[in-house]
């Protein structure tokens, strides 16, 4: 059926427009922050609302119970994070909560669909900057309606590559990651960067802007919608061990081509994360 899930992606670029308004109108007043698993895993009373209005808007639209939802806070309030063969919605309101907080300007919603376990498609409005990412399986990836390409570099010693530093602090892990860094940045690169959300970061993966985003820890809702972006844009995604993407598995490489890929995860220390849709599963 060429048109199935039309309806659904179109709306949800309308949904993500209506998120991003309120994440902005929000930024003006005070914000009240609160913590999640740690003291600098921050949420806010806009992250809730945000969510809430998101899902309500799919759900007055679609009717209750046809679709399921993954939602960064519902999840942190105890819903499941279970992916089934169902139509599901995975959100993320307020992807960058920090930057959010403190004014830094990458805020993102992320929004995606997937359906049978794959995802059908993405929707990441970078809603300070007013850019509107989207992506639909098959159907190329576009930043304000303008198609989007990722880079062509092959060379690693000309490449711009992200990573984020998350929100576990233990010793052990901040190690690993900064010395993954520190090896990637003698190789030299030309630089690394990161904007502070992980659905942003893909789309500067899509867009060309830099070559490769690697992180261990982000979540589902973080890079589901990317995901789409970054394949659509001609990129790829990987497990940071070379093997293949697991939406669930709190791993991911996005990169331009393989070449970019495979020789950065040469240098990526590996730690072990509890997996999105573990039993046990606590946010970090
Ligand atoms: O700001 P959030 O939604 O907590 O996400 C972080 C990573 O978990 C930035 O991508
Ligand atoms: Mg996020």
């Amino acid at each position: 059926m060429a048109d199935q899930w039309q309806r659904e992606y179109d709306f949800a670029e309308k949904v993500a427009r209506k998120a991003g308004e309120e994440i902005r109108k929000a930024g003006e007043s005070e914000i009240r922050v609160m913590t999640k698993s740690c003291t600098v895993d921050l949420v806010t009373k806009t992250d809730e609302r945000v969510e809430k209005i998101i899902i309500g808007s799919l759900k007055q639209e679609f009717g209750e119970g046809t679709h399921c939802f993954i939602g960064e806070e519902s999840v942190a309030k105890g819903e499941a994070c279970i992916l089934t063969d169902k139509p599901t919605w995975i959100i993320d309101p307020v992807d960058g909560t920090t930057n959010f907080v403190h004014g830094f300007p990458f805020v993102a919603v992320s929004i995606a669909f997937a359906v049978n376990k794959e995802l059908e498609f993405g929707i990441v409005y970078s809603c300070l900057e007013d850019k509107m990412y989207k992506a639909r399986k098959g159907q190329g990836a576009f930043c304000n309606d303008e198609l989007i390409q990722v880079s062509d570099v092959k060379e690693i010693k000309k490449s711009i590559i992200i990573s984020e530093h998350g929100v576990d602090r233990s010793p052990e892990k901040v190690n690993k990651i900064f010395s993954t860094m520190q090896k990637i940045l003698c190789i030299p690169v030309h630089g690394l960067r990161g904007s502070g959300t992980a659905a942003t970061n893909m789309c500067l993966v899509a867009s060309g802007a830099v070559e490769a985003f690697f992180e261990i820890g982000i979540h589902c809702w973080d890079i589901a919608a990317g995901a789409v972006i970054v394949q659509e844009a001609g990129g790829l995604l990987l497990d940071v061990d070379g093997g293949p993407f697991d939406l669930m598995s709190r791993r991911m490489l996005s990169a331009n081509n393989d070449v970019i890929a495979h020789r950065i995860i040469k240098e990526i220390e590996v730690f072990p994360v509890e997996r999105d849709d573990a039993p046990t599963h606590r946010i970090y």
